[in-house]
């Protein structure tokens, strides 16, 4: 679920009175999502989102968020449209928090990603990647290579809660990232995090990207090996190398990856399921019980981080030798 705060009826026509939307219809919580309180909201003019930002969101990303948003809905990729105030502030206040209202996107996410969607998010992502190319402010990644390791002791010997010897294995595996992370790949503004539940689809068409939350500059390459990791794996926990190839295809169709993005690929690979793992694992440990919050398993980033460490070459990811070189 992700609705932490409650928002009164009359609190909320207050607030909307401020924007140029018509009376409010009707409202109801949204039980997805993980970090925000997220609401449906219809009034006479249509459906909106309401977000109310809660705590793990710095109030000073807000503007970046925001700003980003509206400017790649501006360069025509679609994407939650940031609702302007008759003022023309876009972020308000509502029951405590930060608040700001945006337009609803049509379309559902999928729960069982094909070949085809693969495709479609690798061309989406690189088209963000060209959209957002002038944005002009900067975020930097607070969850990089740099944040993995005091993550990883504060989650300290309690990783072995979830599997034996799980502390160690963090530990060797944050040695070689911190040793072997690429520097110097072309960076810009990335989602950061491209899993199937931000991206929707409509009538078979990817419709829209959501939650940039997480957006920041990094290195580009590393969006696509966080989506590689989210998108591509099979329940069983297989990498499925037909997805790989289509997502990357669909990526340089649109934006083509250089000799050093494809060599460092396996190492952003590494990092992108270390990131994810040692989040999962800090909630995971830290959620109290009975909670509303479902946690997400963090063993299932750990065996995608030992496939990944397997991997030599972006070959094992679907690029062929041919296009490796090209
Ligand atoms: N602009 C939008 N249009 C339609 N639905 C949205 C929109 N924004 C959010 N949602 C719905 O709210 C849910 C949670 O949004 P999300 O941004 O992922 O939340 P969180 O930041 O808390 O993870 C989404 O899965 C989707 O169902
Ligand atoms: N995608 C992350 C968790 C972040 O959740 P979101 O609802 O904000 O996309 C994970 O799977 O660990």
């Amino acid at each position: 679920m992700a609705v932490y705060t409650d928002v009164s009826e009359t609190d909320l026509a207050r607030f909307l009175a401020d924007y140029d939307v018509g009376m409010l219809l009707s409202y109801k919580g949204i039980a997805e999502g993980v970090e925000n309180s997220n609401f449906l909201v219809r009034t006479e003019t249509g459906s909106f989102i309401l977000t109310l930002y809660e705590k793990r969101v710095d109030r000073d990303d807000l503007p970046f968020f925001i700003g980003l948003m509206e400017h790649l809905a501006s360069r025509g990729l679609s994407c939650p449209l940031p609702v302007a105030r008759t003022d023309g502030e876009r972020l308000g206040e509502l029951a405590g928090r930060p608040a700001a209202v945006f337009t609803f996107l049509e379309g559902m996410w999928t729960r069982r990603p094909a070949v085809a969607h693969c495709r479609a998010v690798g061309a989406a992502m690189a088209g963000m990647h060209a959209a957002a190319a002038d944005f002009p402010l900067r975020r930097p990644n607070a969850l990089s290579v740099g944040a993995w390791r005091p993550l990883a002791e504060a989650c300290g010997e309690s990783a072995d809660r979830v599997e034996p010897g799980l502390a160690a294995e963090i530990a060797g595996e944050l040695a070689a990232l911190e040793a072997n992370w690429p520097e110097d790949l072309p960076g810009g503004v990335i989602h950061a995090d491209l899993f199937p539940d931000n991206v929707f689809f409509l009538g078979g068409e990817l419709s829209g990207l959501i939650d940039f939350y997480f957006a920041c500059n990094d290195i580009l390459a590393y969006d696509l090996a966080i989506a590689l990791c989210a998108w591509c794996f099979e329940a069983d926990g297989a990498f499925n190398i037909t997805k790989g190839r289509a997502m990357i295809e669909g990526y340089r169709s649109v934006r083509p990856l250089t000799p050093g993005e494809i060599a460092a690929l396996p190492m952003l690979a590494r990092g992108a399921a270390m990131r994810f793992l040692l989040t999962r694992l800090y909630d995971w440990l830290n959620t109290p019980e009975g909670s509303f919050v479902t946690k997400k398993d963090p063993k299932e980033y750990l065996k995608k981080l030992r496939f990944h460490r397997g991997v030599t070459s972006a070959a094992d990811y679907g690029l062929s030798a041919e296009t490796e070189t090209a």
